[in-house]
């Protein structure tokens, strides 16, 4: 079953249209919504989570109709927004388990959920401390503990890297991929960054403008790059100046080449090149596109969609 199906969403407020006709379904597991800033993405998760009606247009989570069956969704569903939304004076655990009683759990249940939940985002000892002394990292675990403590089997995590340094999204990043893989709970994860959606998702959902622009498995994104990379053990230029005389397209990149496959002959011509010239093959394997390049490759990148930092997050 689909976490999420929506048809013909709209959201129009009175100087934007937020959500323009968007119909897009997403299969379980860790989800990316991608999109620059102002494309849509919270206003979506407000929309799913029966919080905000539509203009127009329909959509189920986990099955239920979000707009007779909010209550019963947000059951189901956890929340981190991406706002600053933490109590300075109340420490972790407090404010964990009043969410965690909030949620309908009895006291001591709502203790132990909460302590779990703590330690598997990473919080120990400073969770006795008051969050007003927390570090931007401490305070967005916060928040994903309190989306996590009523054992929700999806959770929505809105811009959850936000304001943190490269090992403070690295860490989250892990996090998010930890709460799918291991808790075997779906994950919604927005990002205007898609280079670390990509690290870390099954699926990227790309919007733009409210619309819908891409909507694929990861795998999908990254297999249709039409090219091989090619490892010689030594003389990879020598190599490269054989397939080039031959007709192919070829481009060295760090230690290997990549090659453009233009039908059954490349991968001859490249069998018969290493033959011929006496080298030894180490590696001849599908090149992976990263996303980002499939958009820069198609020229045509949602605007203000920015790939990661120049050296930054793998
Ligand atoms: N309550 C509101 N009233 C009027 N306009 C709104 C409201 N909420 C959102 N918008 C507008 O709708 C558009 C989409 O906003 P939204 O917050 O959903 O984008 P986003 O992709 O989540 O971006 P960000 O990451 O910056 O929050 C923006 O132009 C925003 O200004």
């Amino acid at each position: 079953m689909p976490i999420i199906a929506t048809q013909g969403l709209t959201m129009r407020f009175p100087r934007v249209t937020a959500l323009d006709d968007l119909t897009v379904t997403v299969p379980e597991g860790v989800v990316g919504l991608v999109g620059a800033n102002g494309a849509g993405k919270s206003t979506l998760i407000k929309i799913l989570l029966g919080l905000l009606p539509p203009t127009s247009g329909r959509a189920e989570v986990l099955g239920l109709d979000i707009a007779r069956e909010g209550m019963r969704i947000r059951e189901r569903v956890g929340f981190m927004p991406e706002y600053e939304c933490l109590p300075p004076d109340m420490s972790a655990t407090e404010f964990v388990v009043h969410m965690a009683r909030m949620c309908g759990l009895p006291p001591s249940a709502a203790r132990e959920r909460a302590a779990d939940t703590l330690r598997h985002v990473g919080l120990y000892e400073e969770r006795y401390r008051p969050i007003g002394g927390y570090s931007t990292g401490m305070r967005q675990r916060v928040k994903l503990a309190q989306a996590l403590v009523h054992d929700p089997s999806l959770v929505f995590l809105d811009e959850p890297t936000n304001g943190l340094d490269p090992a403070g999204r690295d860490e989250m990043l892990a996090l998010i991929r930890r709460i799918g893989a291991d808790f075997g709970i779906s994950v919604l994860v927005t990002s205007h960054l898609l280079g670390e959606l990509e690290r870390v998702c099954d699926h990227i959902v790309v919007v733009d403008g409210g619309r819908l622009l891409r909507s694929q498995a990861v795998d999908a994104y990254t297999t249709a790059s039409g090219a091989l990379t090619v490892e010689v053990e030594e003389g990879r230029d020598v190599l490269g100046r054989h397939l080039h005389d031959r007709g192919v397209q070829v481009h060295p990149e760090g230690r290997h080449l990549v090659v453009q496959v233009a039908g059954e002959d490349t991968y001859d011509l490249i069998r018969d090149g290493v033959a011929d010239l006496e080298l030894r093959l180490v590696r001849l394997e599908q090149r992976r596109h990263r996303i980002e390049e499939v958009f820069t490759e198609q020229q045509a990148p949602p605007p203000g969609v920015l790939p990661g930092p120049p050296g930054g997050p793998r």
